[in-house]
């Protein structure tokens, strides 16, 4: 294991490298970072990641010479496994960097700062809505530099650079920090960027504020499609199914190709390895009492009703539950099959390594049913369409015990 992550990463160096060294020659480019609301998990911060591409593409289009700066992965509320370095995480580490690049030009944070010649980032800006909300209640698009309506998560030093969380980096600066109400997509901040601002390197602070050029669109699916799982995470997840699962891609239909822009399946062709895949969000959705979700009794009824119907006799459950729950959750439902990283694989692969892991097999199943409005549910819901599985094996999540219409997820069908 410890062998196919050094390996990677080797490739990963060499590959950096070549991509700098076609960037350095070049004077007019800029860079682009950007930063998200702190309590946010990893899934949503992979779909902002989808908003801040179409961005960058917008900006090339445009003539601009953007390079996207992937902002290091960590300090994740919901990573909370006890004794793990788990800040200033590349990108590397999770996705295939070679399939990004396939869809925009990016750099590892730790690459921007070689090549800028230092760690400073000319220009924050942080985005926010509007003070007066929208105006007459009428939603229109529109961007303007206002004053910042919280209080700024910035500082400044003695030198008068601000300090910031620049992702755990303590060494970075920004030589200037402002606010922006900002409300549309976000191809808005495109004329701000390309006009208004002239220095090289901007940061978006809390860029979860624009919202999707065209959600669902192709550029969206190209996007999501170029965020390839590193491969050794996969290989885990793949011998993972094989030994517990009875599950190869041969026999279950689910053919991959490494280079996503070679990979177009009919959806329906894939069959999925002979298991149910679960994704039962439980911590902070449950702790809101939320009426979507189910208590742990419930859940396991409708498994049990699942397998039934499906013919199935193995269940992989991917969750967040706390020890307590998980206990009873083993009660329950003692055949249940669950990925459990000793604690050398944690440290290897990180929370993040392993959420990507129970994504993986979840997206193998031959039926999968998640957990309403969770966006780790719905990255499974891309990759088993990626994958090509019948939506309706697919796009189904628990409902409360009590909840009364319980609305199933939408088909985002698959745009080439
Ligand atoms: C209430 C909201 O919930 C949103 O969560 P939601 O969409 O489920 O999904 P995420 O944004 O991924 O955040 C949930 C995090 O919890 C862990 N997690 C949840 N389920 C599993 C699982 O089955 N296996 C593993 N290994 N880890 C899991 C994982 O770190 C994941 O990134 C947050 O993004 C928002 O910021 C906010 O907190």
């Amino acid at each position: 294991m410890l062998l196919l992550a050094s390996l990677a990463a080797v490739k990963l160096f060499h590959l950096n490298r070549f991509h700098s060294m076609t960037h350095i020659f070049s004077h007019s480019l800029r860079y682009l970072l950007y930063d998200v609301n702190p309590p946010e998990g990893f899934n949503l911060r992979r779909d902002v990641y989808i908003r801040i591409a179409s961005l960058v593409k917008t900006l090339r289009k445009e003539g601009g010479d953007w390079v996207l700066v992937l902002p290091p992965w960590g300090r994740l509320y919901h990573w909370q496994s006890p004794n793990i370095h788990q800040i200033r995480i590349p990108w590397g580490e999770f996705f295939s960097l070679t399939s990004l690049q396939a869809n925009v030009p990016v750099i590892e944070y730790e690459e921007f700062i070689a090549e800028n010649g230092g760690p400073f980032i000319d220009q924050v800006l942080v985005l926010q809505n509007y003070a007066e909300g929208w105006t007459d209640g009428k939603w229109e698009e529109k961007v303007d530099e206002r004053p910042c309506i919280e209080k700024l998560m910035y500082s400044k030093d003695k030198q008068g650079f601000y300090r910031g969380w620049f992702w755990g980096h303590e060494e970075t600066r920004a030589r200037n920090v402002t606010c922006m109400s900002a409300q549309g997509h976000a191809s808005i901040m495109a004329p701000i960027l390309q006009k208004n601002i002239t220095v090289t390197s901007v940061m978006l602070d809390r860029a979860e504020t624009l919202l999707h050029d065209h959600y669902a669109g192709k550029d969206y699916w190209d996007t999501r499609r170029s965020m390839v799982f590193a491969k050794h995470l996969r290989l885990i997840g793949d011998s993972f199914r094989a030994k517990y699962l009875n599950s190869s891609d041969d026999r279950d239909h689910t053919f991959y190709n490494e280079d996503w822009t070679r990979m177009k399946v009919k959806l329906g062709s894939a069959k999925g390895g002979p298991y149910l895949g679960i994704h039962l969000r439980r911590k902070d959705f449950i702790w809101g009492h939320r009426e979507d979700v189910p208590s742990l009794k419930g859940a396991v009824k409708k498994i049990h009703s699942l397998m039934k119907k499906h013919k199935l006799d193995k269940v992989f459950v991917a969750t967040d539950a706390d020890e307590e729950e998980l206990k009873e959750l083993k009660k329950l439902l003692p055949d249940m099959v669950r990925f459990e990283p000793s604690l050398e694989d944690l440290e290897l692969f990180k929370d993040g390594g392993v959420a990507i892991i129970d994504q993986w097999i979840c997206a193998h199943a031959r039926y999968f049913l998640g957990t309403s409005v969770s966006t780790f549910s719905f990255r499974i819901h891309e990759e088993r369409e990626i994958l090509g599985f019948d939506p309706k094996t697919t796009y189904n999540r628990f409902c409360g015990d009590t909840e009364k219409e319980c609305e199933q997820p939408t088909h985002w069908k698959i745009v080439y």
